[in-house]
């Protein structure tokens, strides 16, 4: 690509709507890995909207079926399908709102499209149609023991509920998760799993700090033109933390994907170096999300690697408009 040119003003000045979907369980991480996108392009340019805005009842009336929000025919799919296309062709749209903090539906509000758009919940894309709708779809999947740790802490402290009734709830998901969100897993582009930090427990908990592993499909797409250059002079002599990154094969629902697992912590000195290799192979700058960071994350590699992924394939896009998926 031409040095002097930025590629965001590309995204800017063109007219296709790039759709990500980040399927996964509450509390699973799913802002957490597609905030990158909007930290590193804007949010002039990145628009997110949450899929739980598309469920069909609030949470009484959901108690007083005896039903959870996860399945399908809980949630307005079709015209979370209809919001897509719309927004995809550059149109605005007015959509529900869900209240967390009451468990009940606010007003209806107006969206105008963006050049990205990230729908991420419960199902953003559980129908083969819906599938069809996505330029990128990640599935966020923690070890069950991560996951709610993270959401009792969470929905304890913001969404009101008690602990009782927090635990009763998610046994009552159990069932329903593996009905009716854990089979996008099969379709994902990309898919993280994190685990317990092998480092330990109690101090990666402290520390923020997991085993995090992207897994992709060996497809076409998979690191193009990326050269991830760790120096090796930061992890040995300059930072005193434990850090680990390998590779591994693996099956995942009867699919083989290539795992890269990370471990343990950077120094931000690490991370800035890789975010200007990042720069200077996509011409998408300025990239600097990890600001007053004492430490770099096993997360926050993957968050940054999955951003530089996604930004490839959105670069390939427009080098060949034919290579459009779905197009
Ligand atoms: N990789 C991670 N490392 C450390 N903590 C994490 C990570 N991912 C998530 N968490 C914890 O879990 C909480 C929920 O994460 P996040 O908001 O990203 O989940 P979510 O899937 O978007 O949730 P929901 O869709 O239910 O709003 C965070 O506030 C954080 O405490
Ligand atoms: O699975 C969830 C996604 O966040 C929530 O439980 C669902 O959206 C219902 O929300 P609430 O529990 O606040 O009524």
């Amino acid at each position: 690509m031409n040095s002097s040119h930025n590629f965001s003003d590309t995204i800017r000045e063109s007219p296709y709507v790039f759709v990500i979907g980040v399927a996964g369980d509450s509390g699973s991480g799913k802002t957490t890995f597609s905030r990158a996108i909007t930290e590193i392009f804007g949010e002039e340019l990145v628009l997110t909207i949450t899929v739980d805005d598309y469920h069909l009842y609030d949470r009484k009336t959901r108690n007083e079926m005896g039903i959870t929000p996860l399945l399908l025919s809980a949630n307005n799919l079709t015209l979370l399908a209809q919001h897509i296309t719309d927004l995809k062709a550059g149109k605005s749209i007015i959509k529900p709102v869900y209240d967390h903090a009451t468990g009940t539906f606010s007003d209806p509000e107006t969206i105008k499209s963006k050049k990205f758009v990230i729908f991420e919940g419960l199902h953003p894309y559980a129908t083969e149609d819906l599938r069809n709708l996505y330029d990128y779809t990640i599935f966020v999947d923690p070890d069950y023991e991560v996951k709610y740790d993270w959401k009792i802490r969470r929905d304890i402290g913001n969404r009101n509920y008690n602990h009782e009734a927090l635990l009763a709830e998610m046994e009552m998901r159990k069932s329903d998760y593996n009905l009716y969100v854990k089979p996008q897993r099969k379709t994902a582009d990309a898919l993280i799993e994190i685990f317990y930090s092998s480092y330990g427990k109690q101090e990666g908990t402290l520390r923020n700090m997991y085993q995090v592993i992207l897994s992709m499909p060996a497809q076409e797409y998979c690191f193009e033109d990326i050269e991830l250059n760790i120096d090796l002079c930061d992890l040995f002599k300059k930072s005193t933390h434990n850090f680990s990154l390998s590779c591994i094969s693996h099956k995942i629902d009867e699919r083989v994907v290539r795992g890269l697992i990370v471990d343990g912590e950077l120094i931000p000195d690490t991370i800035h170096k890789i975010e200007k290799q990042i720069e200077y192979q996509t011409q998408v700058g300025p990239i600097n999300i990890f600001n007053n960071q004492s430490h770099i994350t096993g997360t926050d590699l993957i968050r940054l690697i999955l951003s530089w992924q996604i930004i490839n394939r959105r670069i390939s896009i427009s080098r060949n408009p034919a290579d459009k998926p779905h197009a």
